[in-house]
This record gives structure tokens, sequence and C-alpha cells, in this order.
């Protein structure tokens, strides 16, 4: 079953819960609310300022409770979706908001039609290249399938977003590589803010309540405080954390921790690395000196370079996504702070423009929050409330 005909199926599955919730709410109502349609299922509002969107997304999300943790009486796929549709509230509404505006002003399809269409998903973040794409096959097909209805375009376009995705991402390996005969090695990279430490804490969490054991390397030692952060998050998850003085030698530290981790045959060593150094040339060369060592100590290590990406920032994301994927061998990208984007589109402009696969996303601060990434669980966290 394609991406989007998954994404039909939970849509007509919601349809489903949501009527048989309003005839049962219904029931127990007065007659006076029949012709009322259920909330839930209104076309969503149509926003009429751009630049009050993000505004009063930010306003709405924040009124809204935190992720819950998941409750363990429910099916763990119904988690992961309630986790996604909650973590993609803003980007949802955002995107919700910028596309209902665009169809609002839809006359006919001409060429303003395709030049506001570029517009708003260049808006939401998609990229410059998948919006001119999507522009450009939307051309015929609008026209071949004789489409003149506001809704029907809307429905023409998502497919179009969902499939063109999905056909990206045909040979992307999302899956993460672990070391057979002993220590993975996994090296975290990104710029300074990111979320680099935080993601190790979560990892290693994870990871540790899986039974597996881990170990930290505090090879940041530029920025001061990176240290006592990630041995904050070694103790919140009950793991060790090798770290040398403030302003030793990357190098030395990773040195230690790769010769402790093999030695004392943990299963996993995570490696946080600076997000800045003097320059961009020093900051990748400090990589690679680390990627020696490691490679040196133990063969085929490191097995996974987790590139961290901070989805609030959008385009910048993606040329730090460019400048790391250029001078180390990135195997996969972590999307930070989801949660706090209303343009969810950077992750069609990750698949679309850097053929990297997004490994894992970010919806918050706990640990609980960083999540596998399951693409039929964002697209349905993206565009639930935007199609019929
Ligand atoms: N809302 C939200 N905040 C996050 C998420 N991931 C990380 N953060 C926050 O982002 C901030 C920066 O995270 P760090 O882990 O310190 O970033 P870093 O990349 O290690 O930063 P440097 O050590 O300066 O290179 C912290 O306040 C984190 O709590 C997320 O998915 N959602």
């Amino acid at each position: 079953m394609g991406l989007f005909d998954i994404f039909r199926k939970k849509k007509i599955e919601e349809s489903s819960e949501v009527s048989k919730d309003s005839v049962e709410s219904l029931s127990n109502q007065d007659n006076s609310a029949v012709h009322e349609i259920p909330e839930e299922i209104q076309e969503p509002k149509v926003e009429q300022n751009l630049d009050a969107i993000e505004e009063s997304v930010s306003e709405h999300v924040s009124k809204s409770d935190p992720i819950q943790e998941p409750e363990l009486s429910v099916e763990p796929e119904v988690v992961e979706q309630q986790i996604y549709t909650k973590g993609l509230e803003k980007s949802r509404t955002g995107f919700a908001a910028r596309f209902n505006k665009f169809l609002a002003n839809f006359r006919s399809v001409d060429e303003d039609f395709f030049e506001d269409l570029e517009e708003t998903l260049v808006g939401a973040d998609v990229g410059f290249d998948m919006a001119i794409k999507i522009s450009d096959d939307l051309r015929e097909e609008v026209k071949l399938e004789n489409v003149h209805r506001p809704e029907d375009v809307r429905d023409v376009i998502i497919k179009k977003m969902v499939d063109m995705y999905e056909a990206d991402g045909v040979n992307e390996d999302a899956t993460m590589h672990f070391n057979v005969n002993g220590t993975t090695v996994i090296l975290l990279v990104g710029v300074n803010g990111v979320g680099k430490t935080t993601t190790i804490g979560k990892l290693s969490t994870k990871y540790q309540q899986q039974g597996k054991s881990v170990l930290l390397a505090a090879a940041d030692t530029f920025r001061a405080g990176a240290t006592k952060q990630l041995q904050e998050w070694g103790i919140r998850a009950g793991v060790p954390v090798v770290a040398g003085k403030e302003k030793a030698d990357p190098a030395s530290v990773v040195f230690e921790a790769v010769a402790k981790a093999r030695d004392e045959h943990y299963d996993i060593l995570f490696v946080d690395t600076a997000g800045r150094l003097q320059n961009n040339v020093n900051l990748m060369q400090e990589l690679e000196k680390m990627k020696r060592i490691i490679k040196r100590e133990i063969p085929g290590a490191p097995h996974e370079v987790l590139l961290v990406l901070d989805a609030t920032t959008g385009q910048n994301a993606l040329q730090q996504a460019k400048l790391f994927k250029n001078s180390s061998d990135v195997t996969g990208i972590v999307l930070t702070k989801m949660d706090g984007t209303a343009k969810g589109g950077i992750v069609f402009a990750i698949r679309n423009d850097m053929q990297l696969p997004v490994k894992w996303v970010g919806f918050g601060e706990k640990a609980s929050d960083l999540r596998e990434f399951k693409p039929e669980e964002f697209i349905y966290g993206m565009f639930k409330d935007l199609m019929a």
C-alpha cells in the first residue's frame, strides 16, 4: 500500500471514529444539536494575514498540554500516532493556514495560481526545488483532470506532495546500523544549539532501557558547560561519561572513550561533538580527526554519523546539511524541535534536496519525545486537517 493510500485509510478510520463519537454524544444531547457539524470535521478556518499565522499558532499550541507520556494500556501504533499528531500540531496548523489562504484566493488554474502555489510551498519550508517540481507536474495534471473546485485542487496537490515524497525515498535506509561484533560507535554532529547533547541523552535513555550498555564521550570541550550538560544526562540515564579537562583536545577524549568502550565491551558509545570552533574548516578537520581515531581503534566504526538539525531554522538547516554532508559521511538526520516549527515542510526538503534519511525526530525536551521517524505518521500528522 502506498503512502497516500495509508494516509487515506487513516483518515477514513479517523472519520468513522469521529462520527461514532458524534453519534454517541448526540444521542445523549437534546435534538437542537443534531444539525451542527462536529468541530473535528469542519473545514479549518482561513487565516487572512500570513504574518499572523506563526504567532497565532504558537499561542494555540502553547496553551495545549505538553505531550503526554505513552499510555501503556493503548496499542503502540495508536500511541505513536497520538504523539506525532500532538508533536506536529504547530506544523499542521501553520501549513493548513497557509494552504487555506492560498485556496481562498483561488479563481482558476492560471499562471498566478502556480506562482501562488510555489510561494505557499516555499513559505512552508518545502524547499525551492520541490515547490517548482510540484508546480510543474501539476500543470498537466490539473488540466487533464479538469479540476475546478478548491477542495479538488487541494486534494490533487497533497496527493502529489505525498507521492513525490514517497518516490524520492525508495532507496532510503532509515534504520540504525549496529556493530554485531562489538561496540557500536555513534557520532553526533551539527552546529551549536541544535540539540546534539539532548539527543544523546534521549537516545542513551532509550537504549539503556532496552538493556544495552551505553557509554558517552564528552568531546565538545570547546563550549564551557557542554561537558556538564552531558554528565547531567548521564546521571539521569544512568550511564557513565568519559570527559576531559576544559579546552582539552577533543581527540584525546574520543581516544580514551573508544578504548574504554572496546576494552570493557560496551554495546554503544555515543560521541558528543562541538557545534562551533574558530571556523567551519577547523570544525570539519576536528570531526575528521575524531573519525580517524575511532576507525583506527574499532575498524568499521563509526557505524552512524547522525547530523542533528533544528527544524525551526528552515532553510538554514538545509545549508548546514549540505556543509556536513560534503565533509563528513553523514548516515542520517535527527530533526529536533519539530514541536516548535509551524513549517514542517523541512522534512520534504531534506529528502528531496539532500537524499539523506531522517532517522529520528524530536517533539520536545523529554527523553520520550525523541521518536523513530515514521513517514506514514508524519504525513498523517501534517495533512490530516487538510483533506476531506
Ligand atoms: N522543544 C524542543 N527543544 C529541544 C528539542 N531537542 C533539543 N531541545 C532543546 O534545545 C536546546 C539546545 O540543545 P542542546 O542539546 O544543548 O544543543 P547542542 O547541539 O548540544 O548545543 P551545543 O553544545 O552548543 O553545540 C536545549 O534547551 C534543549 O532542551 C526538541 O525536540 N524540542
